[in-house]
């Protein structure tokens, strides 16, 4: 098996094979959509071909430029809001060690990479810059629009501080943009410093933008393989294609179970890991499928567990609580490192009945049983299967799941490309700000105070 899988046999009593192979034809025209563009949002669809349209010499600019940063730097922020850092931060966390973070600075290959501009916390901004007081540090700053608050207030911050620490000319040295080609407030900030910028292409939205610069080049710097990573979602493109018969299209067959279990009241999906380091995989996921779907009133509520921590947590809820969920589970196929459980020889907690197992083992036995139990308990699953964690299978699964949330998006009958209603907070916070342009907005939120 080369590649990541889709099992189904446990909706079995919920939705039959019949029930999934009616919207065969309708899965295959939002399919054929996305390629051809004759539906809404067809200015958004860069995506669906940029895995295999990436270069050699785009690969190399981006390697280029985190070979700087890695040079200058022992640590690298990454400023940048939902489209704009999760995507980055899922393969990042996916494919380094847990711990990396806490590796002393000689004993590391990578230069640290932390997040900013992701909250609008005074604590946690002051608590990364006293960090990064005595760091060598650069920050790469990403924004598609060039005009969101939050990245624009840690970007405003750590430029200054950065600039005091080394001086503005080393300081260009250590800072990338990258944002639109031509608008927007980081635009023109970063031409009037002379930084080194990335494009965001037109039709690439900010959930779909991780295999361009704004997740590649985080990703680069994390020392982890872009080519890989890029040559698994082109295995996927590829095998996706209009011409592709509905039984091997496997987003097109999620996208069609997803559509079918709302239908019948399914209106959760869990995403479920068994791997901690797969914890911002299921963030950049919720993005993807939050703001693409939620709209016009409907949509699956995408929500996400991290097993078994969870299963003491929110197991019962589960188990036990309104039947209006369906969990999707990622199941790693081999663990990459090696850890047996040993043998005690007075055995005062009971477990020399696991002496020898892999600790993946149990790890796969709690995920059976859970199936098992969550299943009983009237919660339909489907597994999505992956060999193991690398560059290659992530690489696939991103793209697998850009692909299915763009047929589900047309299967539901919205719009998947526009996210409208995130603008509704945006208004009222810059008239509570009294932010120049808002004046009339300003009168009327203040007078429902
Ligand atoms: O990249 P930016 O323009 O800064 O946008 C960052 C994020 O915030 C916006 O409000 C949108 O809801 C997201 O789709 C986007 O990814």
């Amino acid at each position: 098996m080369d590649t990541i899988q889709l099992q189904i046999k446990d909706l079995s009593g919920f939705l039959s094979e019949e029930d999934i192979l009616k919207q065969s034809a309708q899965a295959a025209a939002c399919n054929q959509a996305l390629h051809n563009g004759s539906r809404e949002g067809n200015d958004f669809l860069g995506w669906v071909d940029l895995p295999s349209s990436i270069t050699d010499q785009v690969l190399r600019e981006i390697e280029d430029a985190a070979t700087v940063l890695r040079t200058h730097c022992d640590a690298v922020v990454v400023v940048g809001i939902g489209g704009s850092y999760l995507g980055a931060r899922a393969v990042i966390d996916a494919l380094s060690s847990s711990f990396d973070w806490l590796q002393e600075k000689e004993d590391r290959k990578n230069p640290v990479i932390l997040y900013a501009g992701n909250n609008i916390s005074e604590d946690y901004l002051y608590e990364l810059m006293r960090y990064l007081n005595d760091k060598r540090f650069g920050i790469i700053n990403i924004s598609k629009s060039g005009t969101t608050t939050e990245p624009a207030i840690a970007f405003r911050l750590l430029k200054d501080q950065l600039e005091e620490k080394v001086g503005k000319e080393e300081a260009r040295k250590r800072i990338v943009a990258i944002t639109d080609a031509s608008k927007g407030a980081l635009r023109t900030l970063a031409d009037t410093e002379g930084y080194k910028t990335f494009v965001i292409p037109d039709n690439v939205g900010g959930r779909y933008s991780v295999l361009t610069p704004v997740g590649l080049l985080p990703i680069a710097v994390a020392g982890i393989d872009i080519r890989k990573l890029v040559a698994g979602a082109v295995e996927i493109e590829k095998a996706t294609v209009p011409s592709t018969s509905f039984d091997y299209n496997l987003p097109a067959i999620y996208a069609v179970i997803r559509n079918e279990l709302y239908k019948r009241g399914k209106k959760i999906e869990i995403l479920v890991n068994y791997h901690p380091k797969l914890h911002f995989l299921a963030e950049w996921w919720k993005q993807l499928y939050g703001e693409s779907e939620g709209k016009e009133n409907v949509g699956i509520f995408p929500a996400a567990v991290d097993f078994t921590t969870d299963l003491h947590s929110m197991g019962q809820w589960i188990q036990e609580g309104e039947r209006t969920i369906f969990e999707t589970v990622i199941t790693i196929g081999e663990a990459n490192e090696k850890v047996q459980i040993p043998h005690d020889d007075k055995d005062l907690d009971g477990l020399n009945y696991l002496e020898g197992k892999r600790v993946d083992e149990v790890n796969k036995m709690a995920e059976l049983g859970t199936r098992i139990a969550h299943v009983d308990g009237g919660v339909p699953n489907l597994t999505i299967e992956i060999p193991k964690l690398n560059e290659k299978y992530i690489g696939q699964l991103i793209y697998f799941f850009e692909k299915a949330c763009g047929i589900s998006g047309y299967l539901l009958g919205i719009n998947p490309f526009d996210q409208p209603g995130v603008e509704a907070y945006k208004k009222n916070m810059f008239a509570l700000l009294e932010k120049p342009g808002f004046e009339e907005a300003t009168k009327a939120i203040k007078a429902r105070l």
